[in-house]
């Protein structure tokens, strides 16, 4: 007889047959036409392609921000794709992480305080000095947004992104308003995220120099998955060529 503790555990994300047609008047874009796709728990992904090609369509959906026209997204077993407004916002609050290109920052509090506001609603929160350590920020948490540069500011949303401890953080260009030195330094804070905390990330990238970071790298082109490919060396940031 099988018991419950040996089953094994479903992939985090189980994808399948994932479409969603825009409509806008006559005009239909078909952003994902078919897209199966698995991230296992603790995993890094780095979603590739070229603009247009059906990332931030993937991402947006299972962050819960949008809706599938079709197709199957399950977190850890349990079927997102035609859950209600109230089940998709519980499950963003209680599960997901965001990390945007532009890190939209409340000028007017410090980076603590921007964690913290975080902290504060969340259900079992690291402290917002904790999360800010992790990411190397911790002589600059009583700064304001204009006194950071775009890489730490962009790591203050990352801490603001894993305080609240998500089981899953996905990175929509993170680094794409940033130079190479500073892209390095936010893309080994995300790494190093990704190893304390054991959250599945999904980084979204133009640059292919960062495939070699993850785990596993998909591929998109005109809304389906090119290639799936496994990383069986991994390596650091900092080896990065841009
Ligand atoms: N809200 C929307 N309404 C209509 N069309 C949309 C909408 N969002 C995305 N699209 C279209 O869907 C397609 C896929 O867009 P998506 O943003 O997912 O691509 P992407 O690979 O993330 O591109 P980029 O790298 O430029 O961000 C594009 O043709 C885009 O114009």
């Amino acid at each position: 007889m099988r018991h419950e503790a040996d089953a094994p555990m479903p992939p985090v994300f189980q994808i399948s047959g994932l479409t969603k047609i825009y409509r806008t008047g006559d005009v239909e874009v078909r952003a994902l036409n078919g897209v199966d796709l698995t991230l296992e728990s603790g995993e890094m992904a780095v979603l590739l392609g070229p603009s247009g090609s059906g990332k931030s369509t993937l991402l947006n959906i299972i962050g819960g921000l949008d809706r599938p026209t079709s197709g199957s997204v399950k977190f850890k077993g349990e079927e997102l794709a035609g859950a209600n407004d109230r089940h998709l916002t519980a499950y963003r609050r209680d599960h997901v992480g965001f990390v945007f290109q532009f890190y939209n920052l409340i000028p007017s509090l410090t980076a603590w305080e921007n964690v913290a506001l975080i902290t504060e609603v969340a259900s079992k929160p690291m402290s917002a000095g904790d999360a800010l350590a992790l990411v190397g920020l911790e002589s600059r948490m009583n700064h304001f947004p204009a006194q950071l540069s775009g890489g730490e500011q962009q790591r203050v949303a990352i801490a603001r992104a894993i305080a609240k401890r998500p089981e899953v953080l996905l990175c929509d260009e993170p680094t794409g308003a940033l130079d190479s030195a500073t892209g390095i330094i936010v893309l080994e804070a995300l790494a190093r995220v990704n190893e304390e905390t054991g959250a599945t990330t999904a980084i979204i990238t133009h640059n292919a120099g960062i495939r070699k970071i993850a785990h596993r790298v998909y591929s998109f082109l005109d809304g389906r998955i090119a290639s799936c490919e496994l990383n069986e060396e991994r390596i650091k940031p900092s080896e990065v060529s841009w």
